[in-house]
């Protein structure tokens, strides 16, 4: 009894000495973690997460790791496991089709929970063999081919939105645009999933709090994807999720609201009408695929194109039109392009997607070039090394389980994107005087080929095609139907990188361009 108290008291004793030694052999075995451990960072990133936890918290991981780049070169070490890529060979391994890269738990801290369970979507689930079986179901429903019956629930946001912005032509006010970029956003995906608005567009509102829900869980998870184990001690924490009922999500409130109407409406739905909505096509795929396709996962595929598509569309809108202003060589031209296009009949107003890729090819080159300099989404695309390991090019064998991916920040200003990357100049995506139209095919290829803007691989954006619907559609009938300023012309926005990197203050004054009538 004497000798365990002793020793009892020895220990408590020598407890510091007993911790310090303990964190000092986890930090060097973190340090001394076998590939990643040859390649430079920061020295606190290389003992422990908390220093890019620390970093994604600060709101600018991207400008950090730029920085990173441009000292350290084509590999920075972000974290004791985790390494930043540069190389585009490396990329193509990494991102290339059938070679094992899984998602990471970056991923899992963003599903939400149904009554106490994450619930993996198509947008955050790491089991590929899941992914497949979930995706085959539906993947036809975003090709190319379907957008031209997206294209009237398009069209009818965009008379919703000029209604609403006719209002602050009208009364002389200052329009927060960012925001109304968001409402359209939301209200379009809102339209294209269950042929009804979120309404955020008629109310001028944020409603049931889905926008900043929605922010909350980016700022949440952007943050706590750095160190996934702290997601169970916040939302997955078990004790909360017996307390609280364990369900997340006023989209996955949304959304269900939705599916329940629509199922007591059989009959009248938009299913008997020609336009189908996504709804109508999941629930297609719930009979065709019974074994893969329940209720629930119905559920699940709205809630991704929701949280996956309206705020990064949003944040691309407004890059566009925040750099456009922001050039008034660049607003002339387009302005020229637009206006000529119209006179001669080649584009009506709001502009069909047909138009925006036959008649406007300045528009393309300004929508690729905005989406360049500011890609949505700001964090890594993270990756785990499988079980055959990375040989990295001009680089250090990267052991299975290592994190790797490409930061699309970073990729799209390298240098096969030309000269001044930092600068917003279009004309990079259009052939130059000096170059034969076979150098510039090369040339862009290279670039489209370092786009990132929608990732890459297997887990690439399914909805890039609707949201370049979207886009292509509204900036030019934005820039036809009104002149657009800045109310101060030097003022900057103001920019978070919550995972999303999203932007604020945005403030234009509009006045109606007469001659561009909008049609029906
Ligand atoms: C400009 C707008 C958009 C941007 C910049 C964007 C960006 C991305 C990126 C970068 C990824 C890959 C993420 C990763 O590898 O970690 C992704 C995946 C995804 N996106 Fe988008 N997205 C946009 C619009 C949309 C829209 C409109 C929808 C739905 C209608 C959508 C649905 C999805 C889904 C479901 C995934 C997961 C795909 C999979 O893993 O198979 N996105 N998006």
């Amino acid at each position: 009894m004497a000798i365990t108290s002793e020793a009892l008291i020895s220990v408590w004793l020598h407890l510091p000495a007993i911790l310090v030694t303990l964190a000092l052999v986890y930090f060097t075995r973190n340090y001394l973690k076998p590939g990643a451990a040859s390649i430079p960072g920061p020295f606190l990133a290389k003992i422990t997460n908390l220093w890019r936890f620390i970093d994604v918290a600060n709101g600018r991981a991207e400008v950090t790791l730029y920085s990173l780049h441009q000292k350290h070169g084509d590999y920075v070490r972000l974290g004791p496991n985790v390494v930043s890529v540069r190389n585009m060979d490396a990329l193509k391994t990494i991102y290339g089709i059938n070679k094992g890269y899984q998602k990471t738990n970056f991923y899992s801290v963003q599903q939400q929970l149904a009554k106490g369970r994450p619930t993996p979507t198509l947008f955050t689930t790491t089991d590929e063999a899941f992914h497949a079986a979930i995706k085959k179901p539906i993947s036809s429903a975003y090709s190319m081919s379907t957008l031209t019956e997206f294209e009237p629930f398009v069209d009818k946001t965009i008379h919703t939105l000029f209604g609403r912005l006719d209002e602050f032509v009208a009364e002389a006010k200052v329009c927060d645009i960012a925001t109304w970029l968001q409402y359209y956003a939301f209200d379009v995906i809102g339209e294209l999933t269950f042929s009804k608005p979120l309404g955020f567009l008629e109310k001028g509102t944020d409603i049931d709090g889905i926008i900043i829900a929605l922010e909350h869980m980016l700022d949440y998870s952007g943050k706590i994807g750095q160190m996934p184990w702290l997601d169970y001690l916040f939302i997955k924490n078990p004790l909360r999720s017996f307390f609280k009922g364990g369900s997340t999500g006023a989209v996955a409130r949304f959304a269900r609201a939705r599916i329940d109407e629509r199922l007591n409406q059989k009959g009248t739905s938009p299913m008997a009408n020609t336009q189908k909505d996504f709804l109508d096509r999941f629930l297609e795929a719930k009979e065709e695929y019974p074994a893969v396709v329940n209720d629930n996962q119905v559920v699940s595929y709205t809630i991704s194109n929701m949280n996956a598509g309206s705020d990064t569309t949003a944040i691309s809108l407004r890059a566009i039109l925040y750099y456009t202003l922001k050039s008034p060589r660049v607003s002339m031209k387009l302005h020229q392009e637009l206006t000529v296009a119209l006179e001669e009949n080649r584009i009506s107003l709001p502009v069909s997607w047909k138009q925006s890729q036959e008649q406007l090819p300045y528009l393309d080159a300004v929508i690729k070039e905005a989406l360049r300099l500011h890609p949505a989404v700001g964090l890594m695309l993270e990756r785990v090394v499988p079980a055959e390991g990375l040989q990295l090019p001009d680089g250090p064998f990267l052991p299975a389980g290592t994190i790797v991916g490409a930061n699309p920040w970073i990729i799209h200003r390298h240098q096969i994107f030309g000269e001044n990357v930092e600068s917003f100049v279009p004309e990079r995506w259009l052939q130059m005087d000096t170059e034969s139209e076979i150098e510039f095919q090369d040339r862009k290829q290279k670039m489209l080929r370092a786009t990132f803007t929608f990732g890459a691989g297997p887990r690439t954006c399914i909805g890039k095609n609707i949201s370049l619907l979207e886009i292509y559609k509204l900036i030019p009938s934005l820039f036809l139907r009104y002149k657009i300023e800045f109310d101060d012309p030097s003022a900057e926005w103001a920019i978070v990188n919550a995972w999303f990197v999203r932007q604020k203050n945005m403030d234009v004054r509009l006045t109606l361009n007469d001659k561009a009538k909008i049609g029906s």
